[in-house]
């Protein structure tokens, strides 16, 4: 190209300005800010790639933006901190040995309401359940059992906050 003279406009360049413009079925009517949120894709998920590459496209269809991952492999020690709040049910060593038996996927999640969409996406702890009273959700599809039960979600913003930092900071795991 000669200095000081414009290039011309081709078709091409055209439809690589329009292709800035976002869809209007990807923009979503909720103006509250992004949020964020921990969700887990446990063991059993992890040992399938497809079915790991699958969920990701579930939630990249829900308009829900994963700002990070970390794949990482606990010790029990760390998924003993992780789940402390449940050191005195009766499944906490049996939650611990599932954590524990292989790697696992931690996304942060960004979208507004996200902490809720995740939960409602995931649905309840119990998988049986779900797939009675919630056939779409993904603990329906892909649950096990009701200790393994494949995902976690955050269920506050306070901890959103500290499992986020739990998990992506380099001094915890
Ligand atoms: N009644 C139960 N029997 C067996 N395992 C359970 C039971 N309740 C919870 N768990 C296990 O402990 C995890 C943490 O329990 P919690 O009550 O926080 O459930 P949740 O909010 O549905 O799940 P998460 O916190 O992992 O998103 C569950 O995800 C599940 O793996």
């Amino acid at each position: 190209m000669v200095l000081g003279q414009r290039p011309a406009v081709t078709t091409a360049m055209r439809h690589a300005r329009r292709s800035y413009v976002i869809p209007a079925s990807a923009q979503t009517s909720d103006d509250s800010p992004d949020e964020a949120t921990l969700a887990i894709l446990k063991p059993d998920l992890l040992a399938n790639p497809f079915t790991v590459a699958s969920i990701l496209d579930e939630i990249h269809s829900h308009n829900i933006t994963i700002s990070r991952r970390k794949q990482v492999h606990w010790t029990w020690a760390q998924a003993g901190e992780f789940y402390s709040e449940h050191r005195e049910r009766f499944f906490y060593q049996r939650l611990l040995g599932y954590m524990t038996s292989g790697p696992i996927l931690a996304l942060e999640l960004r979208a507004p309401q996200v902490i809720a969409r995740w939960r409602q996406l995931i649905g309840s702890t119990h998988p049986a359940r779900m797939r009675i009273n919630n056939p779409t959700c993904l603990r329906a599809k892909w649950g096990l059992t009701d200790t393994r039960n494949s995902f976690h979600g955050s269920d506050s913003s306070e901890s959103a906050a500290r499992e986020i930092a739990f998990v992506f900071s380099s001094l915890k795991t």
